[in-house]
C-alpha cells in the first residue's frame, strides 16, 4: 500500500513490439511495476528476455507499443522530447555495462559532465564531484583518464557521473557485465549502499544470480513477460530488521 503510493516509477502494461509483419517481435508485454525510493530492484533474465527493453521505456529513451510509464507523476509515454530530456538529464542516472566514460576526460572530469550540462555553478560542481569521488572510492584518482583506472574504477566513475545530479532513479543495464566476479560483487555493494544513502530508485539488470545479495527485490523477466518477483537477500533482512518502526511511521 505505502509502496504505491511512494513510489516515483510506475509502469502499467508496458508492451514493445519491433518491426512488423514477418519480422515483428513482441520485445516485452504486459509488464506493469512500480520503484520506490531508496529502493534496489533488480532485473533478472536469460538473454533476450527484455530486460534492456524495459529500462529504455523506464528512462525514456524508448516509447512503448502499449501502457504507460509515469516519473514523479509526468507521464513520460505522451511527454515531448523536449521534456524527456529534461527529465533524462535531472531525474535519471543511467549506467551502462561498457562504462561510457569519455576518454579525454579525467574520473573527476566525467563526473561533472552531467552537473556542467544543467549548468550548475562551479563550486558547487566542484564540492559535489569532490563528494562523488570519496563515496565511490576514488578520491585520490581525480586526474587519471580512464584508461589508467581499472574496470572496476572506471565502473565507479559511471556509478558517480550517473548520482552526480541527485537524480530520484538509477537505471544501470548490466553494471557488472564487464567486470570479474569479485569486483562485480563490490560494485552492487557500492550501489546498494548509494541507493540507500541517496534515496535513490534504483532498478538493475544482470544475468548474475549473486547479485540477488544485494537487491531490495528481485524481478524476474522470460520472453518479455514478467515471470515472478520476490525479495531480494537485502529485502528480507530489511523486513526483519526494520519492520516494527516502519510500521509505527506508516501506521496512520
Ligand atoms: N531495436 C530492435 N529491433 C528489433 N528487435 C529488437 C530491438 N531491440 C530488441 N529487440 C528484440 O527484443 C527482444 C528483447 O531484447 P532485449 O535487448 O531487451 O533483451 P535483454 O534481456 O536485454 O537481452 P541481453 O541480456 O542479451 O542484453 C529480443 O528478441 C531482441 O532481439
Amino acid at each position: 500500500m505505502s509502496a504505491i503510493s511512494d513510489s516515483i516509477i510506475t509502469a502499467t502494461g508496458l508492451g514493445r513490439v519491433f518491426g512488423s509483419g514477418d519480422t515483428e517481435v513482441d520485445a516485452l508485454t504486459d509488464v506493469s511495476l512500480e520503484l520506490a525510493p531508496g529502493e534496489l530492484v533488480l532485473l533478472r533474465g536469460p538473454s533476450g528476455s527484455g530486460k534492456t527493453t524495459l529500462l529504455n521505456l523506464l528512462g525514456g529513451l524508448d516509447r512503448p507499443t502499449t501502457g504507460s510509464v509515469s516519473l514523479g507523476g509526468v507521464e513520460l509515454t505522451t511527454a515531448s522530447e523536449d521534456v524527456l530530456a529534461g527529465i533524462r538529464q535531472k531525474e535519471i542516472g543511467f549506467v551502462f555495462q561498457s562504462f561510457a566514460l569519455l576518454p579525454v576526460l579525467s574520473a573527476a572530469e566525467n563526473i561533472e559532465v552531467p552537473l556542467r550540462i544543467v549548468r550548475t555553478p562551479a563550486a558547487a560542481r566542484e564540492a559535489r564531484v569532490a563528494e562523488l569521488l570519496a563515496a565511490v572510492g576514488l578520491a585520490d584518482h581525480a586526474n587519471q583518464r580512464p584508461y589508467e583506472l581499472s574496470g572496476g574504477q572506471q565502473q565507479r566513475v559511471g556509478i558517480a557521473r550517473a548520482l552526480a545530479n541527485r537524480p530520484r532513479v538509477l537505471i544501470a543495464d548490466e553494471p557488472t557485465g564487464q567486470l570479474d566476479s569479485g569486483t562485480a560483487a563490490q560494485m552492487m555493494a557500492l550501489i546498494a549502499s548509494l541507493v540507500h544513502e541517496e534515496g535513490v530508485a534504483a532498478i538493475v539488470s544482470t544475468h548474475d544470480p549473486r547479485m540477488a545479495e544485494y537487491a531490495d527485490r528481485v524481478l524476474q523477466l522470460h520472453d518479455g513477460k514478467l515471470a515472478g518477483s520476490g525479495a531480494g537477500a537485502r529485502g528480507r533482512h530489511a523486513a526483519a530488521e526494520e519492520q516494527p518502526p516502519r510500521r509505527a511511521e506508516t501506521a496512520f
